[in-house]
């Protein structure tokens, strides 16, 4: 088996503060090394100054290779070009786009900066995976550097419809990029179509099918692999969990409310604001909930020097505190709002207290949270998900309550109709859930991603494609 070397931005180096948070690509990532091992390479979480080798931690049958970024690189690689550009553009959100010419060249930068340090560490058989559109560019500068290995690349946010794309002042460039791999693969069968007709109409691809194509004199495979989690280590968790002090200590406090639980960085994209003008329209329309329901919403700080992201943190306090003010009781505070992260085992441990999950983002290349809520619950007892149509999650999980975040009175009639749901009928959404989760498990993933990359036939590019007399390329 060829050595596996992943490529990401954010790289979770064990014990090392600012390397993992409360992502799911660094969840997802962490996952699939444990199993597999390899190289990891990525910025390490720090600021400093640019590095001229990758720090090596070895840890297990994973190394970490590690790099710093400069204040400059920092700024306008990651807070500027990935999360103010594309981000918000490829979560359809043309309103909050802000493109700047010195981000962009901060954006190319690091990305030949990695390719520096990475081509160190590439030996001739190992497969290159890279995550991310902080990564766009950087098999085009691999091969540059004479990398000739196979190179996938994986993207983990949604790729948005032709006209989005469009509005990128240098999409030709980026979408260019891709097409040094030899695999680019997505979380869902849009994304992966959007992508496809933007190599046809824009790039000048020849298509065979909906996922081979000729392009620049190479062939480019494109593919679905919704990402998923390790469902029975989870559940095996949350079961344990169930019984810590944490756990029971939080259902003290309840006195006998049922819980909805909501756990989201704190990102626009997760349509928080929506989801808590939902549980007011409830609290509005349904006053016998009053009371007798505690919405916990956890929501660690993310990309907290981002304007956008800051005006966001304000809005959600506010709202928080404006339905906390309307309808708390001196014995009874509607929305519990928490800033902080919280571990894989406390969250296991809440998603099954919580009668109800709630997963509404306005747009998400998956969520793994969705799928971590379905994991944790009790069989026997289990809660219900609510979940918005725009979550990539929602096209596995279709024993949830699938809900238009953007419809405040259809999420608040979906949360009634969730907290009433009888017991087989939970039963019966909760077994639906559970087997759509075994079809995307952690470690199937990277099994399918890595052996469609290994079979990608590099010799004969256009294998499959039409000749122009009708016949197909040998
Ligand atoms: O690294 P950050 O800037 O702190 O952000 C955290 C991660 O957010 C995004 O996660 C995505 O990947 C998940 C796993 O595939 C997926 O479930 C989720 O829908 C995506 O939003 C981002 O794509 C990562 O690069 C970030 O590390
Ligand atoms: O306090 C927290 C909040 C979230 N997470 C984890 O962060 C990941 C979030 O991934 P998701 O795909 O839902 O969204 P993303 O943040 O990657 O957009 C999940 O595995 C969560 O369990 C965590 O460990 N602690």
């Amino acid at each position: 088996m060829s050595r596996l070397i992943v490529v990401s931005n954010r790289v979770a180096v064990p014990s090392r503060k600012g390397g993992a948070t409360a992502g799911g690509l660094a969840v997802a990532l962490n996952d699939v090394l444990a199993h597999r091992g390899g190289l990891w390479f990525g910025w390490s979480g720090r600021i400093g100054e640019r590095q001229q080798t990758a720090s090596l931690v070895p840890q297990g049958n994973v190394t970490y290779a590690v790099c710093d970024l400069s204040q400059d690189d920092h700024q306008e690689y990651y807070n500027g070009f990935a999360n103010r550009a594309l981000w918000p553009l490829l979560h359809y959100r043309l309103d909050l786009t802000e493109f700047a010419r010195k981000d962009l060249a901060g954006y190319r930068s690091v990305n030949s900066y990695f390719a520096d340090l990475l081509v160190e560490h590439v030996a001739p058989d190992d497969l290159i995976w890279i995550h991310d559109y902080h990564l766009i560019p950087l098999a085009e500068a691999l091969r540059e550097r004479g990398v000739n290995n196979r190179i996938g690349y994986f993207q983990h946010i949604p790729w948005p419809s032709l006209d989005i794309f469009l509005a990128l002042p240098n999409h030709a460039e980026i979408g260019r990029a891709l097409t040094a791999c030899d695999l680019v693969g997505f979380q869902t069968r849009k994304d992966a179509d959007n992508f496809g007709s933007y190599l046809v109409e824009e790039a000048g691809a020849f298509a065979s099918g909906k996922r081979l194509f000729a392009v620049g004199g190479r062939a480019l495979r494109t593919g679905v692999y919704p990402v998923g989690i390790d469902r029975l280590g989870f559940a095996r968790t949350a079961a344990r969990a169930a019984r810590s002090r944490f756990i029971q200590e939080v259902g003290e406090s309840l006195g006998g409310r049922t819980m909805m639980i909501g756990v989201d960085r704190l990102d626009y994209s997760k349509g928080l604001t929506q989801r808590l003008d939902a549980f007011e329209r409830m609290l509005q329309t349904a006053p016998d909930w009053r009371t007798h329901v505690t919405f916990l919403q956890i929501t660690p700080k993310s990309r907290a020097d981002i304007p956008e992201y800051a005006a966001m943190q304000r809005a959600l306090g506010e709202a928080a505190g404006r339905i906390n003010g309307q309808y708390g009781e001196v014995s009874w505070t509607p929305i519990r709002y928490i800033n902080r992260s919280y571990n894989r085992n406390e969250l296991a441990g809440l998603y099954r207290l919580a009668r109800v999950g709630v997963v509404t983002p306005l747009r998400d290349g998956m969520n793994l949270v969705a799928k971590e809520y379905v994991a944790s619950q009790d069989p026997d007892d289990p809660g219900v998900l609510v979940i918005s149509r725009f979550a990539g999650a929602a096209s596995v999980l279709d024993g949830a309550l699938i809900v238009n975040p953007y419809d405040i009175d259809g999420t608040a009639a979906a949360y009634v109709k969730a907290l009433m749901m009888p017991l087989e009928e939970r039963r019966a959404r909760w077994r639906r859930m559970w087997q759509g989760l075994a079809n995307t498990d952690i470690g199937g993933w990277a099994d399918r991603f890595l052996s469609d990359l290994e079979e990608v036939d590099r010799d004969r590019p256009y294998r499959g494609f039409p000749h122009s007399n009708g016949t197909v390329h040998a």
